[in-house]
């Protein structure tokens, strides 16, 4: 309970205070509204029995402060100001159910922010082991269920709770049979949630991992729909989504059923309680059912205001403890995230907040990889080991070797994306890590797979930058360059074409060219290509080999290929096995040598 709370806590960050008013602010509205209903029952015993106001000080003092003729006249003023009261208690009532929707929805919009920036900014070995299914579960859903279930149903708790307490105590004080009545009736249900909230919170955790699970299956069949079509595996995953789906089912409604259980318990044992008087009186005490009119309408009360507030508590009490893993999966991963920003790193992190005072890049030289050692997290063997080389500003490398030789790894190093264990990246005598932010503004980067965005080829190359701020004559510039210009003509909305998702709409070269001419329009100095032309025709690579070595001189390029005809150009080639450099030197040394 307390570690729960502090998570809560340490979530809502610099909204705890506010919490802490919507507190204070619905046990107001919640006094309120218990007092206004509270007061019905004294109210009518006065009303059967108006010689009590004489008994009753208060109201003795009240009726003669207020000159009051008679009994009738005023219990009536007693009953308008009970009216008046209540019609404060239900603005009140409002207000605080706004305010607490409002602060439940604003709180999951700030963590949906916070957990988004905690995903851009947390260093990337993160995404190593993460799934983004995971992360779109949490963005989307779990803050979510963490603003409903957590936020709003924990103050709604509170507010019936004290609604709760406050009925009890004031109906106890007009009849103490109720308070015995009203304990036999709640407390068997606050001991059903005691054993129960193991299992909601399993069946919380069911529903957030199933619904992790369903979009993984939508994402890997969906994303390759082309192998799913042409492999024909379309049923295999409608039967992985089928079975994640009765899994789903099942938790949810076998939550949700439970949830209504201490309402029919209370309102049944309510009943029988009731016809137990009844029967018990009449055929015991042969006494009238008349008789029995005050303690009927504590009965008549406690089904108004005093079971739905129980049976609520309980629900919303279930709820927040049905959501304890979505808290647990946001808490996690904010922890993470300040858990990394706290390691001892050389990386931008920790010099991005001050990065006004650390070095800005520019590269005149040379750029110095120094005996870097890289290995994955949770492995024994290092992927790279005593990685040394330089590159002299305007010279193109390459970087070739076996599959799992580790090139693409020494291409993350150069990167800025994974920090070695050891070693150094410097430019011009100065290590990258000084400024990582800097150091990666110089870099334009062409993977394998460009990452296109669903959106015009306008927007595609000048990737980031808002409209009214895209340079024409950079773009135009950056297409030529990267012989685009053919492919504009071709296009039936020319730069505005949609590309569609991934770059659907355009071949493997066009979009390989796209990457080049997006690294050019943002004036990168450092290409890195990781197997560019790989997944290319021999038609379509030449085109794009002719784009990047008509850039060669101009630009510094770290090249990995596959095909050594493609890096004939390079002015140094590196081979590389089981993570280090085994050979080095001119095409016709290490190539054809
Ligand atoms: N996320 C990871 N976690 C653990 N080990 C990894 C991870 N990524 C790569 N490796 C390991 O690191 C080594 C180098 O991999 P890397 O991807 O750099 O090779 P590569 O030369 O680029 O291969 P390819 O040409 O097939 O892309 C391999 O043994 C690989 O299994």
């Amino acid at each position: 309970m307390i570690k729960s709370f502090s998570k809560l806590l340490y979530i809502l960050g610099d909204s705890k205070l506010e919490l802490l008013y919507l507190l204070v602010a619905s046990i107001f509205a919640s006094v309120l509204e218990a007092l206004g209903i509270g007061l019905i029952g004294p109210f009518l015993s006065l009303s059967m029995n108006p010689e009590l106001i004489k008994n009753i000080a208060l109201l003795n003092w009240l009726y003669q402060r207020l000159g009051i003729q008679s009994n009738n006249q005023f219990i009536a003023a007693l009953g308008i100001a009970l009216v008046i009261l209540f019609c404060i208690k239900s603005v009140a009532y409002f207000f605080m159910k706004s305010y607490i929707y409002n602060f439940g929805y604003r709180q999951k919009a700030r963590i949906s922010k916070r957990l988004m920036n905690t995903y851009l900014t947390v260093p990337y070995e993160f995404f190593l082991k993460k799934n983004t299914s995971t992360i779109i579960r949490n963005i989307l859903i779990e803050t979510e269920k963490f603003a409903q279930q957590v936020l709003i149903s924990s103050l709604e708790a509170a507010a019936n709770f004290i609604i709760i307490a406050i009925l009890i105590i004031v109906l106890a004080k007009t009849d103490i049979i109720f308070l015995a009545i009203a304990s036999a009736i709640i407390l068997p249900t606050f001991g059903f949630f005691y054993i129960m909230r193991k299992k909601f919170a399993r069946w919380g955790q069911i529903t957030s991992e199933c619904r992790n699970e369903i979009i993984r299956i939508i994402n890997h069949s969906l994303g390759g729909i082309k192998e799913t079509r042409l492999i024909g595996c379309e049923q295999y995953f409608e039967e992985q989504m089928d079975e994640k789906l009765k899994k789903y089912t099942t938790a949810e409604s076998l939550f949700n059923s439970t949830q209504i259980i201490p309402r029919i318990a209370i309102e049944t044992i309510l009943v029988l309680f009731l016809i137990l008087l009844i029967v018990v009186y009449q055929l015991f005490f042969e006494q009238s059912v008349q008789q029995l009119v005050p303690v009927l309408s504590v009965f008549a009360i406690a089904s108004i205001r005093l079971i739905p507030a129980t049976s609520q508590f309980i629900a919303l009490v279930s709820y927040a403890q049905g959501a304890s893993y979505s808290m647990d999966a946001i808490y996690l991963d904010l922890l993470e995230a300040k858990q990394q920003e706290s390691l001892p790193l050389k990386s931008s992190r920790q010099t991005k907040s001050n990065s006004s005072i650390s070095t800005n890049f520019t590269f005149k030289n040379q750029i110095d990889l120094n005996c870097l050692t890289y290995r994955y997290p949770e492995t024994n063997t290092p992927a790279l080991l005593n990685i040394s080389l330089s590159l002299q500003k305007g010279e193109s490398i390459a970087l070739i070797g076996k599959s799992g030789a580790g090139k693409t790894t020494l291409v993350d190093l150069i990167l800025g994306l994974l920090e070695p264990q050891s070693g150094d990246i410097s430019v011009d005598g100065v290590s990258v890590y000084d400024n990582l932010r800097s150091w990666q503004d110089l870099i334009g980067y062409i993977p394998q797979t460009i990452f296109l965005m669903d959106d015009t080829l306008e927007r595609n190359i000048a990737f980031g930058v808002p409209d009214e701020l895209i340079d024409q004559k950079r773009l135009q510039g950056a297409m030529e360059a990267a012989q685009l210009t053919d492919l504009i003509d071709h296009l039936p909305n020319g730069l505005n074409t949609v590309l569609g998702e991934r770059g659907i709409r355009l071949s493997g070269g066009q979009r390989q060219r796209v990457g080049i001419a997006r690294a050019l329009y943002h004036k990168k100095e450092i290409l890195v290509l990781d197997e560019a032309t790989s997944a290319l025709d021999n038609e379509t690579e030449s085109l794009v080999t002719e784009a990047i070595q008509a850039l060669s001189g101009t630009l510094t390029m770290i090249i990995i290929a596959h095909r050594l005809t493609t890096v004939k150009h390079c002015d140094r080639i590196y081979s590389l096995e089981g993570g280090r450099i085994v050979k080095s030197g001119s095409y016709k040394e290490v190539v054809l040598g």
